[in-house]
């Protein structure tokens, strides 16, 4: 269970609904006393507790944290290589870093040691690491299935390297990675003293391969609005919502429906994209054509030719486009073919802004992140659809992945135990 303890605990288990309870209750890897954990929280932009430093989101739950909970202003994605060897090497990488993560999404003093050694804490946050909503949510990649660790047969279904689509200039550099961590928090120094402690503790574990920095608008995280992305255009409007478990348990969590391996119940796959903006060419962009290219009014994010941000957008009375153009982001991502959710993931994604390009460019964009329980019906059928899409004029894929986020921990089982067992 949770433990008790004074700092405001978020996400806290909201009742389950009938057929999640019964799921479970299914779910022998604990024993009966699961705890929902972190997954009760409404909407993935939700206002942050009154004082955000003193928020802590369990770590503990039957799965984890960084999905189904609201998306705090700051991320970092960072993707490793693992260092380890053998099976018995990985499994003592799991329970470091199961072990690292309790502690930090809990806080509490910083480790004072002996001055002849190397400090055993950064510093950064100062004498007390408050929990600040850090979540570090741990997913791995098809290559950690190799012939490494013998756990090709334990692969999930559809974890497949990720081929570039026909707009994709991959850069191997910024993709893949055996081991992959989304650290989410308030601030910047939590998640950069997050990503400083895992990497200080297990240096002969994890190589890292490659980082980007995410944010968020600070005025949509305090207001708990929409986020806008680097476009200009409020982005996760059309989400499903987190707070309706039946359907996060259909379309986002793993479970006894997806046929995968038993291990995988509880987790989710992950699709990551590093997608850069041409934002100087955007801005030069007629703001008519920009609404068209996504189908949605630039200022109140409504589907075009109606008035509100979350009004339907009418498909099946305009089958030409003349509202939403049959060519805009929206329709081709979403066309509501069978009803509501044809795009069956949950996206949770991040700006961010990285210095120049080498032309001199600004290199800004979005880290694009789903999470869904079949990679296939969700990203990748997606993505096909949004393929040559006229958005395409304007961003330019170079990195990413897709991950497997390893189901929730309790007190008696860590990260990636599941997995290891048997
Ligand atoms: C494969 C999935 C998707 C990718 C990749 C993607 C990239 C991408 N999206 C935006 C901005 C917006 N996306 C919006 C809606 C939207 N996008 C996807 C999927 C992908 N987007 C879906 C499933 C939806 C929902 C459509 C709906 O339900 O109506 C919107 C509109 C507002 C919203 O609903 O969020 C914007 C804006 C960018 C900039 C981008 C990569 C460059
Ligand atoms: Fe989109």
């Amino acid at each position: 269970m949770t433990e008790k303890t004074d700092i405001p605990v978020s996400g806290a288990a909201a009742p389950a609904c009938p057929s999640r309870r019964k799921w479970l209750l299914g779910m022998s890897a604990f024993g009966g006393g699961a705890v929902l954990g972190a997954a009760g929280a409404t909407s993935w932009f939700r206002r942050p507790a009154a004082d955000p430093a003193r928020e802590q989101v369990p770590f503990d739950g039957v799965h984890q944290a960084g999905i189904v909970t609201a998306a705090p202003q700051e991320a970092i994605f960072i993707a490793f290589d693992v260092l380890a060897r053998n099976r018995e090497q990985l499994a003592a990488l799991f329970r470091q870093l199961t072990e690292r993560i309790r502690f930090l999404t809990r806080g509490g003093p910083a480790p004072v040691g002996d001055a002849r050694l190397p400090p055993m804490d950064s510093g950064v946050m100062g004498a007390e690491i408050v929990p600040d909503g850090l979540t570090i949510t741990v997913a791995v990649g098809a290559t950690l299935f190799d012939a490494r660790f013998g756990l090709e047969a334990r692969k999930p279904r559809h974890l497949v390297h990720m081929e570039a689509f026909p707009n994709d200039a991959l850069d191997a550099g910024w993709c893949d990675g055996d081991l992959l961590l989304q650290c989410c928090a308030h601030s910047r120094e939590t998640v950069i003293h997050a990503v400083r402690d895992i990497i200080k503790h297990m240096p002969d574990k994890l190589a890292p391969r490659w980082k980007m920095d995410g944010f968020l608008p600070a005025s949509a995280v305090r207001s708990g609005s929409t986020p806008i992305n680097l476009f200009g255009f409020k982005d996760g409007t059309g989400n499903p919502s987190t707070g309706d478990d039946k359907l996060m348990d259909d379309m986002v969590w793993v479970g006894s429906k997806d046929q995968e391996p038993d291990w995988a119940a509880g987790g989710s796959y992950m699709a990551v994209r590093l997608i850069r903006f041409l934002l100087e060419q955007w801005d030069r962009t007629p703001l008519g054509e920009q609404q068209t290219d996504f189908g949605r009014d630039k200022a109140s994010g409504a589907p075009l030719g109606r008035k509100a941000e979350f009004d339907d957008p009418g498909f099946a009375a305009d089958p030409d486009g003349k509202g939403v153009p049959l060519d805009s982001h929206m329709r081709r991502a979403e066309p509501r073919r069978h009803g509501r959710h044809d795009a069956r993931l949950l996206r949770r994604s991040y700006s961010y802004s990285a210095g120049l390009t080498r032309s001199g460019q600004l290199d800004m964009g979005l880290v694009f992140v789903s999470f869904q329980a079949n990679l296939q019906t969700g990203f990748i059928d997606t993505q096909k659809r949004l393929d040559r899409e006229p958005l395409e004029e304007y961003i330019k894929p170079f990195g990413g992945g897709y991950f497997f986020v390893l189901p929730g921990v309790s007190a008696r089982e860590g990260l990636g135990e599941g997995l290891l067992r048997g």
